[in-house]
């Protein structure tokens, strides 16, 4: 396909997405199932342009001083992509498949586009108004630029999993896709954000990770489950298992020993966590099902780590989902407050006296951070606060509530919320 072509296959999957509301992923596979003379090149280009203006599409809407989808799009190849106004002119031009040629607005908004600057914290920050005033309790001043962060593309980032191999092995294996270690955890390697229209390298094709060697995990992610401290020979329930992201590092910390518990009260997850586990190596994992009657019968009291890796609203996982900024409404986000207090009220009756909740969400919303704890604490005395970690290599991390809150502008990871709450002793 040509440029133009595929500038205008990237206006039209936009347009679906949001006249009809429809997941931008299976907008992208709609348009990818009808275009069969489509290469890999064009599929990685045309998504590349949808996320990339999804991503940012408020702020370029100001820029252009037009709200179109199309504008959006011309905007993200001059402002994210960095092509000339010659070259956007050339292809919009191109006929037959082009977008038609530029207007005089058009071309006079990518010369010379209105300043950022100006633009009200919400579009600056690129999210709904109605989460304007949420962002800044949650960042004050600098509400904006961690909403901007949030827009840009993330880094492809992996664990090496200690039951299979070690980092420098892993580093070995690695180096094809240039992944370098990410600091902070000896475990963690990144591979940079790939750049526009470049496919980023395939994980699963390194011989490695069939093996189980590495898992894809963001660093975030890593952290928060490094919040659980000492788990080897622990009881630990992974409350929320989903496909097993925590659960593995959970495991791979224990090092075969100790036991831990997944459930979730989706079923179908908990498929994915089986078979990544056996991949991994995991020989201490016992699947609790919800498809058996009474599935967590017999941990009441007994676990040492009770992990909520709780359902949230995913704004801290903004980069890699950019259409669910848009979908958000107050009413999920109410229902995602109320499923918290579920899973934290929950939880609670499996932490055996001294034992101790380790709260994880991926939202940076401090309704369901701060809050969900502050509401558990009124209503669950027999529990307090502590610190996040004890960690020396995570307590830069730690707020001065003692909350562990990750971003990609302060922390260059997804954005993360954990605190740890400890059931009293007695
Ligand atoms: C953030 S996801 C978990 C992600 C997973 N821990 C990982 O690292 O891959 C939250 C999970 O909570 C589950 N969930 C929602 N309500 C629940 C409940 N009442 N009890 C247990 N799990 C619940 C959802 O099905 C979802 O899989």
């Amino acid at each position: 396909m040509r440029d133009g072509g595929r500038i205008s296959a990237a206006i039209e999957v936009l347009t679906e997405v949001e006249t009809r509301h429809r997941p931008v992923k299976m907008a992208l596979k709609a348009w990818g199932d009808a275009s069969r003379f489509a290469g890999s090149k064009d599929r990685a280009f045309v998504s590349g342009l949808v996320l990339d203006t999804m991503r940012r599409r408020r702020s370029l809407g100001w820029r252009m001083g037009d709200d179109s989808v199309r504008a959006a799009v011309l905007g993200a190849l001059a402002f994210d992509w960095g092509w000339a106004l010659d070259r956007i002119a050339e292809a919009c031009a191109d006929e037959p498949h082009g977008p038609g040629a530029l207007t005089d607005a058009e071309m006079a908004a990518l010369a010379a586009p209105r300043d950022l600057a100006d633009a009200p914290v919400a579009i600056r920050a690129d999210i709904p108004d109605w989460l304007e005033a949420d962002f800044v309790r949650a960042f004050a001043d600098r509400a904006a630029e961690e909403g901007a962060a949030l827009s840009a593309r993330a880094p492809v980032d992996l664990r090496v999993n200690l039951l299979k191999s070690d980092p420098e092995r892993a580093a070995k294996a690695l180096a094809p896709l240039k992944a370098q270690a990410a600091g902070v955890l000896p475990t963690a390697f990144r591979i940079p954000a790939p750049n526009p229209t470049e496919r980023a390298g395939a994980v699963e094709t390194i011989p490695a990770f069939s093996k189980g060697w590495f898992e894809v995990q963001d660093l975030g992610s890593q952290i928060a489950a490094a919040c659980a401290g000492e788990v080897r020979g622990k009881q630990v329930l992974d409350l929320c298992a989903g496909g097993g992201g925590k659960t593995l590092a959970l495991a791979a910390a224990m090092g075969s020993t100790g036991q831990i518990y997944a459930y979730d009260s989706d079923p179908r997850r908990l498929a994915d966590t089986i078979r990544r586990g056996d991949r991994a190596g995991v020989r201490n994992l016992q699947i609790r099902s919800p498809v058996n009657p009474d599935p967590l019968k017999g941990l009441e009291g007994k676990m040492d780590v009770v992990f909520i890796d709780a359902p949230c609203t995913g704004t801290g996982a903004w980069r890699r989902h950019p259409d669910t900024k848009w979908r958000l409404t107050p009413d999920t986000l109410a229902k995602r407050m109320a499923d918290q207090d579920l899973v934290l009220d929950l939880g609670a009756t499996f932490a055996k006296p001294g034992g101790r909740i380790v709260y994880v969400t991926c939202s940076v919303l401090p309704q369901e951070d701060e809050d969900r704890v502050d509401a558990f604490l009124a209503r669950n005395t027999q529990f307090t606060l502590k610190p996040a970690t004890e960690d020396p290599a995570l307590a830069r991390f730690l707020t001065p509530a003692g909350h562990i809150r990750l971003s990609p502008a302060s922390t260059d990871t997804d954005g993360f919320f954990v605190a740890v709450l400890e059931r009293s002793k007695a």
